[in-house]
């Protein structure tokens, strides 16, 4: 009864989660957080990581925390073999890093907001659930990271949605871990283009270069997902897990080799004042665009 009145709780605060009442039983234990919902099917073993943070889902420290903390949880408990990621704002899927945590702020608080995200990467990526991202909105820079992160993605395919690595166009750089996993998921040649130009692809572009693995009607994307879960889950997870890490182990030394001095360059780009400006006008690009 708890779950039922928290998470209605929740419901009212949102008002955008179409779930019935009779959907949600003690069987389906949920944790309604700030920003992140996250509802665990146990006899089935999969777990729906629903983002709430309006109005765009922006990775800011607090939602990295939050996050890190909710899948580490998942990770540690044996009745959850897969996580499903998707939005429960419309339109959005997540904007990315949020641009105000990068923007005014003193060196030690760069150096603790990157350390979060490099810790939401690192969890997400060597995670050894089976991880789907569920892209039902619009998925820029550290929104897509998330996404690539994930084992499989399936997108919406409406035309107003894109997906990609876009920093360049906000006059910043994607680290070396961010450039690895995309290119890990596209190829080095497709990635240089992408990476250089910042490009944001549409959901049909963002298939046929791969970035997306599957795009379907938009209402039927949660139900693509749990579809795909149970055939990955179909596989032995002992078998499935050492050839996830067998793939991404590297990628992951990379970073935890470089962890500290990442933090550094990150601080130190930062701060300086052109990247400031960029990043200033660029938030006010966003304002103005809105007016
Ligand atoms: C030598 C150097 C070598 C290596 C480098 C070293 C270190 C690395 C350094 C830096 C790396 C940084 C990596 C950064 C990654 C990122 O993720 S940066 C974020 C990029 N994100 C974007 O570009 C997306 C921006 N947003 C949008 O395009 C749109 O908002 C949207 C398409 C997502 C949604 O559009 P709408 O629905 O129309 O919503 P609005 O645009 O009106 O936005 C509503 C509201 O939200 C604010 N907002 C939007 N995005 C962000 C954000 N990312 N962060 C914070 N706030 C955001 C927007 O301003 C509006 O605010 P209000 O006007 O309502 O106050």
């Amino acid at each position: 009864m708890m779950i039922l009145s928290r998470l209605l709780g929740c419901q009212e605060q949102l008002g955008f989660l179409h779930q019935s009442k009779e959907e949600l039983t003690d069987s389906h234990p949920v944790v309604c957080n700030r920003n992140i919902l996250v509802e665990l099917e146990e006899g089935v073993g999969v777990a729906v990581m629903k983002m709430k943070s309006p109005p765009v889902n922006s990775l800011s420290l607090d939602f990295l925390t939050e996050f890190s903390i909710s899948l580490e949880k998942l990770e540690n408990d044996r009745g959850c073999r897969g996580v499903i990621l998707t939005s429960a704002v419309p339109k959005i899927f997540s904007a990315g890093l949020d641009i105000k945590e990068m923007c005014g702020k003193s060196a030690e608080h760069y150096a603790e907001f990157w350390r979060a995200v490099q810790e939401m990467w690192l969890k997400l990526y060597k995670s050894n659930m089976v991880t789907i991202a569920a892209i039902n909105g619009n998925c820029p820079a550290g929104g897509c990271l998330m996404a690539v992160s994930c084992d499989y993605r399936i997108m919406a395919e409406n035309p107003k949605y894109s997906i990609g690595l876009n920093e360049t166009q906000l006059g910043i750089v994607a680290p070396f871990w961010f450039k690895d996993t995309i290119a890990n998921t596209i190829g080095h040649r497709a990635t240089e283009r992408s990476l250089q130009l910042g490009l944001l692809y549409s959901a049909s572009d963002a298939l046929k270069i791969g970035i997306v693995d599957e795009l379907v009607p938009e209402e039927k994307v949660l139900n693509a997902a749990a579809a795909t879960m149970s055939q990955w889950l179909a596989i032995p997870d002992y078998a499935r897990q050492i050839s996830k890490s067998m793939m991404r182990k590297p990628t992951l030394d990379r970073l935890l080799t470089h962890r500290e001095s990442d933090i550094q360059n990150f601080v130190s780009f930062v701060t300086k004042d052109s990247i400031q400006k960029s990043l200033q006008t660029y938030m006010e690009s966003l304002k103005q665009r809105k007016g």
